[in-house]
């Protein structure tokens, strides 16, 4: 009788140092499994690719800097803007007099870029220059110039260390299709089977819309057909040259200049404002008709009568309504389906709208509300927006009463599709414009069908291992509770 207790004490005792060693092993285990979950997991420091692209617009230059995980380049929405860089003076076409300068006017932005990229990513950092229609318009007015502005930028681009990838003047269709891709890439709508928002674009010489439409698009030249991501898309696109805020604002001048009289009475400027305009300024862009008679006086003065009804129907004019070869039309004889689905409208119509605070507006308040704004005293207006430079100042009202009529009279956006249309700058910290779209495409970072997606993403795979992981050991610990006997589990509380 008293031997048996002396066995089970022996026995104890042998169990014990097995145990505790199984235990710590066990946890030990669980907690390398764990670190290794947790570290895997962790982002970890990511590789990041860079490319530059430079938007040589009419009016003004700027350098877009864009980032991605090397690793993720053709997953949707991986892209973004770091940076972005507004190139001191005029667009580059202004330099067609003085071409050697045109290169040299990027340095400061050119610089900025290099600081910003990491040093040993440079000399795989693609650089793009793209022009719009300033240069489409120098082009029609003087190869010769248009080609040595383009040989100047491209020289100077030449001597950094990036990897140069050519300076070009983009077609109209370009720039529309781009900036469609842009802003569907970073609404992220290229994914599963989100429908697509279309895109206006509003710059200094040119115009563009474009939409996925249902109805067939008559016109060739406006069709569009994109297969990205494993999705068929039908768009539309135009680019109308000659009808960016600026040119318009020389075709209406030109317009009302046909009086003769040197003294202009502008609806579409504050009453009190006077300026001596170059009459040259107006007649000398490739966009004035030569229908149109040339004053022979060189000056003339503009005064602000700020009435912006008669501001429309003196903008009206400048559209075509007449002439329509196709099924249907917006202006000029150029076909148009209806407008269909959401629109980003982005550049000038958002620098327009968001200052005379019309962004989230119907269209009839829209109306009423600038009503109001252009019947302002120029003095007034100055004195409530000093910190706004002048040239911009002056001209808001004209260009609120263009953007309304090239919507609504131009495109066809009634008063209900009005609230499809939103007015922005950027999307996601990125800017909406054709840029990102002209690299993603010259980067092969859009693929035509979807990039195969593992079946579990990276922590859902992490998250099941560590689970079934923990599972197993409690299950070791449970058997080894069965081989060295209850009562030393029961104590340790392992048993249920
Ligand atoms: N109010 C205001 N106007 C601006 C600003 N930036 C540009 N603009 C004006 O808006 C118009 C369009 O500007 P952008 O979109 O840069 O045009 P762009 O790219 O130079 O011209 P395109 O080659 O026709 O595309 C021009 O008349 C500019 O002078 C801004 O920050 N505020
Ligand atoms: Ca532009």
């Amino acid at each position: 009788m008293m031997a048996e207790p002396r066995e089970m004490k022996e026995n104890k005792l042998w169990h014990r140092p097995l145990i505790i060693f199984i235990t710590v092993l066990i946890v030990v285990g669980i907690i390398a499994l764990v670190t290794t979950a947790v570290v895997q997991n962790k982002a970890l420091p990511k590789k990041y690719k860079y490319g530059i692209v430079l938007d040589a617009g009419s009016s003004h230059t700027a350098v877009y800097i864009y980032e991605w995980p090397a690793e993720k380049e053709n997953n949707t929405g991986m892209v973004r803007q770091t940076h972005s860089c507004n190139v001191k003076g005029k667009g580059i076409s202004s330099y067609a007099a003085r071409v050697k300068e045109a290169g040299m006017s990027l340095k400061a932005c050119m610089d900025e870029a290099k600081g910003k990229i990491p040093v040993r990513r440079h000399h795989e950092t693609p650089v793009y220059l793209g022009a719009t229609a300033g240069m489409r318009l120098l082009m029609k007015e003087n190869e010769t110039q248009s080609e040595q502005v383009l040989s100047s930028v491209a020289d100077f681009l030449r001597g950094y260390p990036f990897m140069y990838e050519g300076a070009r003047i983009i077609t109209g269709q370009e720039e529309g299709a781009y900036g469609w891709i842009t802003v569907n890439y970073l609404s992220k709508n290229f994914h599963q089977e989100r429908s697509t928002m279309g895109a206006l674009d509003l710059g200094g010489a040119s115009t563009q819309i474009t939409f996925v439409s249902q109805l067939r698009v008559e016109s060739p030249e406006n069709s569009l057909h994109f297969r990205l991501y494993g999705n068929d898309y039908q768009v539309y696109t135009h680019s109308f040259l000659c009808y960016g805020k600026d040119q318009a604002l020389r075709l209406t001048l030109a317009q009302q200049l046909q009086t003769g009289d040197r003294h202009l009475s502008d609806p579409c400027f504050h009453p009190g404002y006077q300026q001596e305009k170059s009459v040259d300024r107006v007649f000398g862009s490739p966009c004035v008709s030569t229908s149109l008679s040339r004053p022979t006086y060189a000056n003339f003065t503009l005064n602000g009568t700020g009435n912006a009804k008669l501001c429309q129907s003196n903008v009206k004019r400048i559209f075509n309504f007449s002439s329509c070869t196709w099924g249907r039309c917006s202006f000029n004889g150029v076909f148009q389906p209806p407008v269909e689905g959401k629109f980003g409208a982005f550049s000038a119509f958002f620098f327009v709208m968001n200052f005379l605070n019309l962004t989230s507006s119907s269209l009839d308040e829209s109306k009423e509300k600038l009503e109001q704004y252009c019947s302002k005293p120029w003095d007034e207006v100055k004195q409530s927006y000093s910190a706004i430079p002048e040239k911009y100042l002056a001209e808001y009202c004209f260009s609120g009463t263009y953007i309304l009529a090239l919507l609504e009279n131009g495109y066809s956006f009634t008063s209900d599709k009005w609230r499809d249309i939103k007015f922005l700058k950027k999307i996601g910290g990125s800017d909406a414009g054709w840029t990102l779209g002209y690299m993603l495409n010259l980067t092969n970072m859009i693929p035509a069908e979807a990039p195969d997606a593992p079946p579990l993403p990276h922590s859902g795979y992490v998250s099941i291992m560590v689970l079934f992981s923990l599972l197993l050991a409690a299950l070791l610990l449970l058997l080894a509770c069965k081989v060295f006997g209850r009562p030393t589990c029961a104590q340790n509380k392992y048993v249920i």
